[in-house]
């Protein structure tokens, strides 16, 4: 292809950046690295495709709209090393109905959004550290809301964990603005991935560095209940052993699982404007125990250690008729987040891509009991506060030997003892076509898988278990269904679609292939339970997305009940969003020191 420069040798091909930082936040030319490159090189659109051409035959039972949200950065960053988590959420919906589908796509109209736009610019520097953004933008609310998007009481919240959702028109996709769930919750933080009881309707949720004003690098952990009607029916704040990252979490009955990462945050390095978290070697993997109506005494919870690793995801937790948590998500042997390499004695190779791409992430099944025996420890870290940690250690009861990232199971099976569950799977055996492709972008997701454990490792409502510090089984805990698209292509995060009065598991499978060699994706539906057979339809999307986060599968029912009760005549009436600063924003446009004390 002839590039303009050939054509126009005087046009200013320049780079935008020096030493790192930008230097014409006038002109839009994006970084050069692999963050900017291949699948996820910038995208940017918004609007929508009526009818998208389709291959094969989308079950005609399918009724409903797949939610999934990208990081898009919508300016050139103003650090060239920029990291893709900090790209601005974008949500795609693809609504689906009588065998045809329709795509829209649309940003999440954030604060930082606003302001950004105004100034046509970016104004906000790096990944979760204010001490880089622009004097103009002090005092407010920088989160994307790239990370998750989900349905709730008839609004889709836009969710990053390192600030307050946005509520926004499942319909339109217009952001309504700022959610705190009418004033009740008004913590600097969140979380991207809140838990919602399928037999009661409540949705639990958490969130951690959240004691000042989200960036305060601090100990503060929140878990809040919120019922079916919106009403906040608990909360409890407690302090973290050390100040890390909590980003997925398990729901039983009886309990709230949250597993706290070795990577972690400093105020020090962040004034210095350098990165938000550092992986730890040395720090184990933790666990918190957290009761679902607890006060927030720290004596209400257990926190267990085990070796370091890096967590992923959350596949399914329970608990057993001893009182035991089944609790399983795929657990990495190394920095996942290789653009957080660790602070110290580590040569900067030693965390490349290349490296994280050799990691390998089996499912693990942790055993935790409750009642295990605790001692307090006073972590100055904490605040001196107590941290009940339980006097043993733990080890993985099972660890599967699958090899992928981003599990998902029925959501109707939440709080239950389940069978099945999916995940974006690496499998380095097949062919990858690297010398036209070059490295995967986001990783080398080639396959999607289906799993099912064993009858063994099924649980029903008798089990009972006693082996939280057993030997560690390394086995094939089930069946495998295993589907590989070819040695140009990658698929993101795949959403499970039940059939109506389905059984567990019954139903389909939908996830984004990425093109790689074209960049191009596509929205492919399987049989939820025959993977390996390959889809039953394939969306053909005409343009390249991004390398998304999550997605969430909601029922046509769902969307229209809820619309009917949002009306302004509605029982329920129209969302009510913030209508006030929060708390810490208030004491900043006050003049008050923000950050180090709790706001609130
Ligand atoms: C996958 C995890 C993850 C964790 C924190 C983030 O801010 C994020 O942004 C997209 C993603
Ligand atoms: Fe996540």
């Amino acid at each position: 292809m002839a590039h303009i420069f050939h054509l126009a040798p005087h046009i200013d091909t320049s780079p935008n950046y020096s030493n790192n930082e930008l230097t014409s936040p006038e002109k839009v030319a994006f970084p050069k690295t692999d963050a900017f490159r291949s699948m996820n090189a910038p995208s940017r659109f918004e609007g929508s495709v009526f009818n998208l051409e389709v291959t094969g035959t989308i079950p005609p039972d399918i009724s409903g709209t797949f939610y999934r949200v990208q990081p898009d950065h919508r300016f050139p960053p103003l650090y060239e090393d920029d990291i893709h988590f900090n790209g601005d959420g974008s949500v795609t919906a693809i609504r689906i109905a009588n065998g045809h589908a329709d795509f829209q796509q649309k940003y999440v109209e954030t604060d930082r959004y606003k302001h950004e736009t105004a100034a046509r610019r970016s104004l906000f520097g790096k990944y979760r550290n204010p001490y880089t953004d622009n004097e103009s933008v002090k005092g407010v609310i920088r989160t994307a809301s790239n990370t998750n998007i989900v349905f709730w009481r008839g609004m889709l919240l836009a969710m990053k964990e390192d600030g307050p959702p946005f509520a926004m028109d499942p319909d339109t996709l217009e952001t309504l603005g700022r959610y705190d769930f009418e004033g009740q919750i008004l913590s600097p933080t969140f979380c991207a991935h809140p838990k919602f009881d399928p037999d009661t309707g409540e949705m639990v949720c958490f969130a951690y560095e959240c004691g000042g004003d989200g960036a305060d690098c601090g100990v503060d952990v929140a878990v809040w209940t919120v019922d079916k009607d919106g009403k906040k029916t608990q909360e409890g704040w407690y302090k973290a052993p050390f100040a890390g990252m909590i980003h997925d979490a398990g729901l039983t009955e009886n309990y709230l699982v949250l597993a706290l990462t070795p990577i972690k945050m400093n105020l020090e390095r962040l004034k210095q404007g350098k990165n938000k978290f550092a992986w730890d070697p040395e720090e184990d993997q933790w666990y918190a125990v957290v009761p679902r109506r607890g006060t927030g005494d720290p004596g209400e919870i257990t926190w267990f250690r085990g070796d370091n690793a890096f967590h992923g995801h959350v596949a399914g937790a329970y608990e057993l008729a001893s009182g035991e948590i089944v609790f399983d998500l795929t657990v990495a042997d190394g920095n996942v987040f290789f653009f957080f390499p660790p602070d110290k004695n580590v040569t900067p190779s030693a965390d490349s891509i290349a490296k994280r791409n050799k990691l390998s992430s089996p499912t693990t099944r942790w055993i935790f009991d409750p009642k295990a025996k605790k001692s307090a420890i006073r972590k100055p870290e904490a605040g001196d506060s107590d941290v009940w940690v339980a006097d043993e250690r733990v080890k993985p009861a099972v660890v599967w030997l699958t090899n992928g990232e981003f599990s998902r199971i029925d959501d109707r099976y939440v709080t239950k003892p389940y069978r099945h569950f999916w995940q974006a799977v690496v499998d380095p055996t097949r062919p990858y076509d690297f010398a036209k492709l070059g490295p995967p972008a986001g990783g080398l997701f080639n396959s999607l898988g289906h799993y099912t454990w064993g009858p063994e490792h099924y649980h029903t409502g008798s089990t009972t278990s006693s082996v939280t510090n057993g030997e560690t089984k390394k086995e094939k805990a089930g069946l495998e269904d295993v589907y590989f698209p070819g040695p140009t292509m990658t698929f993101q995060e795949p959403t499970f679609i039940p059939k109506e009065e389905g059984a567990e598991g019954e139903g389909y499978l939908i996830a984004l292939l990425n093109h790689l060699d074209v960049l191009r994706n596509d929205v492919l539906i399987f049989d939820a339970q025959n993977l390996s057979q390959g889809p039953l339809a394939v969306i053909h999307l005409p343009l390249k997305l991004k390398l998304g986060l999550h997605g969430n599968w909601v029922d046509n029912k769902d969307i229209e009940e809820w619309k009917a009760r949002r009306e302004a005549t509605g029982d329920v009436g129209p969302v009510k969003v913030a209508s006030e600063p929060l708390p810490w924003q208030k004491k900043f446009q006050s003049g008050q020191a923000n950050g180090q004390e709790r706001s609130f």
